[in-house]
């Protein structure tokens, strides 16, 4: 069967989402990013380091079907992707529902002689904290975004730490956070009667938090090998083993964010970021956690999935400004707010996650994921493509069943 080239790849992808090839083909030209776009970027720069670009066709997100963009270097996961999307689609797909875009800006305090007078003055001072904060970012207030409130907590040893919440809107807010963290600083550490030390950004953002959810029929499961009751089984099954085991739960998370990170580096979010903050959701009730949880309903009818994580995504700004690639990946989405990608990021982390525990809960993941491997390594390589039309040219795709040539 006749392998599909990169350049009609792209030429299908441009007519779904309504760009010239020639956009694709600029966007892409050297892995993204130019060199001189790439020196201006970092510190020292040698040059570029590229990785494979693909799509997840077909991701249904609050009723929405998205062309999803992944930057990975992993065979299988795009497939992974693929695979349960197309199966999560005919069940209407994903239902996301994400927090508004909240960071905190830390301002610690050392040398408090006295931290339960300091709370009560910052407490009581917490307007002006926040009037402070918000002079500091005008722009974004005058979007509707900004302080919302602040809050402090006494850390013990005479260490105090204010938090000022801020809604970053469409930004990751890093920057913008440190911002306010800078410009409120001196005025807590005068109300705390203490010496000033950091002031920065907390990646921690657990009042910005994804929560995807997918109810799938259990026949939506089967497959020429499993039946759709056995495969939903399996999975539930795989779910308890992570929320019993930590030497589990890594691994399935791992899964998870095979999708998520996928999403996040093609539009030139910040994975480290993402990472830790991930992490440190998981395990934010003393012990560390699956991400995510399957459960088979009552009536063994159906399996359902929910995946919570806290996802600070940016639209703007970060290394949005200057590299092509990851604005391409964006124009791909089509999505208008930082929440919408937070929202099909996590969906596609849900994704990935269910193709990695259906396999391995039936056949093993060596199959599928080894058959795409052998295709990077030289080995066999069974796929063809399934969109040809016998003569080898691209079948149309309905709307919401795109498929792309392979
Ligand atoms: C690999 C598959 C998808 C094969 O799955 P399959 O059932 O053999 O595939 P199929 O040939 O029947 O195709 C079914 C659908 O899969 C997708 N698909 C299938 N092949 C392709 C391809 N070449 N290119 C694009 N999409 C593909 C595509 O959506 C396709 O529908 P179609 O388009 O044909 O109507 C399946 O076995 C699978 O999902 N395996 C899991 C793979 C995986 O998780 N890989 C990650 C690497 S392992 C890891 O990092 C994490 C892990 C596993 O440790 C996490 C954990 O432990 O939880
Ligand atoms: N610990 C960490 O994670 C750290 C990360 N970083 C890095 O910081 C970067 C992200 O910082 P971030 O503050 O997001 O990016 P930017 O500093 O680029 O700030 C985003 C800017 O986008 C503009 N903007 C336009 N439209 C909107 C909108 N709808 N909503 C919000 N902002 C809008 C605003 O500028 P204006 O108002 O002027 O128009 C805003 O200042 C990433 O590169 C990250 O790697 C940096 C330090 C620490």
């Amino acid at each position: 069967m006749r392998h599909f080239s990169i350049p009609e790849r792209r030429a299908e992808v441009a007519r779904l989402v309504g760009l010239a090839p020639a956009e694709l083909e600029h966007a892409l030209r050297s892995g993204g990013l130019d060199e001189s776009t790439a020196d201006a970027m970092v510190e020292n720069a040698l040059g570029t380091l590229a990785l494979p670009f693909g799509v997840a066709p077909g991701v249904r997100v609050n009723g929405k079907d998205y062309l999803v963009p992944m930057a990975i270097e992993e065979p299988s996961v795009i497939a992974a992707a693929s695979n349960a999307a197309k199966r999560a689609r005919k069940a209407g797909g994903f239902v996301a529902e994400i927090d508004p875009s909240i960071v905190v800006a830390q301002i610690e305090v050392h040398d408090v002689a006295d931290p339960a007078g300091a709370l009560a003055r910052i407490e009581g001072a917490a307007a002006e904290l926040v009037a402070r904060a918000n002079e500091a970012i005008g722009n974004l207030v005058a979007r509707g975004g900004g302080a919302r409130r602040s809050s402090v907590r006494d850390l013990g040893g005479g260490m105090i730490v204010v938090h000022v919440h801020v809604d970053c809107l469409d930004a990751m807010g890093a920057n913008l956070v440190n911002t306010v963290a800078e410009a409120v600083g001196a005025r807590v550490a005068e109300l705390a009667r203490g010496t000033l030390g950091l002031r920065i950004l907390s990646n921690y953002c657990d009042e910005r938090v994804a929560r995807v959810r997918v109810r799938l029929p259990v026949e939506e499961l089967a497959s020429t090998r499993v039946s759709g009751l056995d495969a939903a089984r399996g999975i539930a099954q795989a779910s308890a083993f992570a929320e019993r085991d930590v030497y589990r739960a890594v691994t399935h998370n791992k899964g998870i964010m095979n999708g998520v990170d996928a999403v996040v580096l093609a539009t030139g979010n910040d994975w480290r970021a993402v990472e830790a903050g991930a992490h440190a959701y998981a395990a934010r009730e003393g012990s560390y956690r699956p991400l995510a949880t399957w459960r088979l309903s009552d009536d063994e009818q159906a399996l359902e999935g929910q995946l919570a994580l806290p996802l600070a995504l940016g639209i703007v700004g970060g290394a949005l400004r200057a590299h092509p690639g990851a604005r391409l990946a964006l124009a791909l989405l089509r999505v208008t707010s930082a929440a919408e990608l937070a929202a099909v990021a996590a969906a596609t982390g849900l994704a990935t996650n269910l193709s990695a525990l259906r396999a391995l809960s039936t056949e093993g993941i060596q199959r599928g994921h080894m058959t795409l491997h052998h295709r990077a390594t030289g080995g066999p390589s069974e796929r063809g493509p399934r969109t040809t039309n016998g003569s080898g040219a691209c079948e149309p795709p309905a709307a919401g069943e795109a498929k792309l040539p392979r």
